[in-house]
């Protein structure tokens, strides 16, 4: 069984095509669900993160206030790192639970669908990596329609992310969401339908 990440930028699409690909009964993983798991109350990293970025990124329910982290974190890209130390090992752990799960069913493929993959350490348990890029103004409409936040807002958001040529260089497939959403299904489609001839055939290739 081969694992495929599926990554892009916000607004590109990606959870779009998973969606698709879970909906033809492919198992799909959804990286930013397991992150939310393992920073739970009396999950493994609150605690440590609280020692990196103060027990103030709590509520008072003690759950993890999301924004704040955020603020802390994301200012440097000292906090960045020490985020994803902390964070990434337990998420890895649970999605290799997840791959280990759907390798018992028998299917040929898991999907991994995760904003924050390429050059991190879940890489390499990747058999594959899917890009799905979008112009600038493609992804700023689509995350201020799904949103409701302004396009300013958008746009910084945007800006903090991985650069797309940086994610085009790790590809193996790429899925340019350009057009409508018939277009990114048959573009999802043709990714897959190239994925199941490799496995037939065993050729390697890259987009
Ligand atoms: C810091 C947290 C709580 C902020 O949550 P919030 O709901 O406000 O934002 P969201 O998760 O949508 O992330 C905001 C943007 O930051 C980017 N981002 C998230 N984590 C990271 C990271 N470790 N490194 C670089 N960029 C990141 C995402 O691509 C996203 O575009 C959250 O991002 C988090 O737990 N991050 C660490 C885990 C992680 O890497 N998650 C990504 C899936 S692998
Ligand atoms: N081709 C398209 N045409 C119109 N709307 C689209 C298209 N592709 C995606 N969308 C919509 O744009 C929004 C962003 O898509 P999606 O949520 O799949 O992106 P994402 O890459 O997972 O973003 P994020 O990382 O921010 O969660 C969604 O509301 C989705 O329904």
């Amino acid at each position: 069984m081969k694992v495929i990440a599926i990554t892009g930028r916000s607004g590109s699409g990606k959870s779009t095509v998973s969606a698709y690909y879970g909906s033809l009964g492919y198992p799909v993983l959804d990286a930013d669900r397991t992150a939310r798991e393992v920073t739970r109350p009396g999950g493994p990293c609150l605690a440590q993160l609280c020692d990196a970025f103060g027990s103030d990124i709590l509520l008072p329910d003690g759950t993890l206030d999301r924004g704040c982290l955020a603020a802390r974190a994301f200012a440097t890209p000292e906090g960045t790192r020490r985020l994803t130390d902390i964070t990434h090992p337990a998420i890895i752990r649970e999605l290799l639970d997840g791959v280990a799960a759907a390798q018992s069913t028998g299917v040929p493929f898991v999907f991994v669908d995760g904003a924050v993959i390429v050059g991190e350490a879940f890489e390499q348990y990747c058999d594959a990596i899917i890009v799905v890029t979008a112009s600038e103004r493609e992804a700023v409409s689509r995350i201020v329609l799904r949103d409701g936040i302004s396009k300013q807002a958008a746009r910084m958001r945007l800006a903090a992310q991985t650069p797309e040529d940086v994610l085009r260089a790790a590809a193996d497939y790429i899925i340019a969401n350009t057009g409508d959403g018939r277009h990114l299904r048959a573009a999802a489609q043709a990714v897959l339908e190239r994925l199941l001839a490799k496995e037939t055939n065993g050729t390697k290739e890259k987009t």
